[in-house]
């Protein structure tokens, strides 16, 4: 579904991805996680066709840089880590604006498009700010909103990074839930970025590390999310632990570990 063959990316003289390759076979959920400035918000961007990039992107193998832009946007939907909202528009309006790539040129939108949106607005629990301009949302519902014109746009792959962010555990659960519904139900691939690692095992099927801009690690959640492996790329002390459900739980600990009530 997605290859990527040799993708670098650079800001002037400096390497932000350096050779990355993989191949995604469709319906499947990829985490990129790695540390701050790792390079994986330029790995998704490079996907999808927002920045320069060396070596190859194919979608279905066909290469992106082929594609019109009204067939790359029915093909990838992406949503950026910090968007830049029309802060006029109600949710509807620009929910709906996730439909225009399966609108003749110049055409309004049509009942199967309201009903596309009004069945996602509700999936994210956003029916009730359907009328709402976007200024007016908090930002956990700014968020949601963001996520609901990705959705509406059916595009069999998903670019999506940091969907939670800003998202409290309930909503957090609700989206990554319906976006792995989306995948399993109707085929779409996902690649996300994530930074919960705990979350990133429990959702993605594969997980590729960055470091660097290079690739540190890909593979399952099991094999990527060592103790070893976390503590190395991320210089951090953790604990992985495996739950009776059979989760990966990564966890920060402190040694020597400050007994409760002795902080002073
Ligand atoms: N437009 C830009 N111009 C110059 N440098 C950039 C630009 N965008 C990103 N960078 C740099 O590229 C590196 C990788 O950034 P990127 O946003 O891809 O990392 P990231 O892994 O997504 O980080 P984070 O976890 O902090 O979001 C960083 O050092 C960043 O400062």
């Amino acid at each position: 579904m997605l290859e990527l063959r040799a993708v670098s990316v650079r800001y002037g003289p400096r390497a932000v991805v350096r050779s990355v390759s993989l191949d995604l076979p469709a319906g499947s959920w990829l985490a990129v996680i790695g540390p701050n400035g790792a390079g994986k918000s330029s790995l998704l961007k490079a996907v999808a066709g927002l920045v320069a990039h060396d070596g190859e992107v194919l979608v279905g193998g066909r290469p992106l840089g082929g594609l019109t832009s009204r067939e790359r946007a029915r093909a990838v939907a992406y949503a950026p880590q910090t968007p830049e909202l029309p802060d006029r528009l109600t949710v509807t309006d620009y929910v709906l604006l996730g439909r225009t790539p399966h609108l003749p040129p110049l055409a309004r939108e049509r009942r199967s498009d309201l009903v596309v949106v009004e069945q996602v607005l509700s999936r994210l629990d956003l029916s009730t700010l359907a009328d709402r301009p976007l200024r007016t949302l908090s930002g956990g519902e700014r968020q949601r909103a963001v996520l609901a014109r990705v959705l509406a746009q059916q595009a069999g792959l998903l670019l999506l990074d940091e969907p939670t962010t800003g998202l409290d555990i309930g909503h957090a659960q609700a989206l990554l839930e319906l976006v792995d519904r989306l995948r399993t139900e109707e085929g779409a691939t996902v690649v996300s970025t994530l930074h919960d690692l705990t979350l990133s095992a429990q959702y993605a099927d594969r997980l590729l590390l960055l470091d660097g801009g290079r690739v540190a690690a890909a593979g399952s959640p099991a094999e990527v999310l060592t103790r070893e492996t976390v503590e190395r790329h991320y210089e951090a002390r953790v604990e992985v632990l495996h739950t009776a459900a059979g989760n990966v739980v990564i966890t920060p600990t402190r040694h020597p570990a400050t007994p409760a009530g002795d902080l002073r």
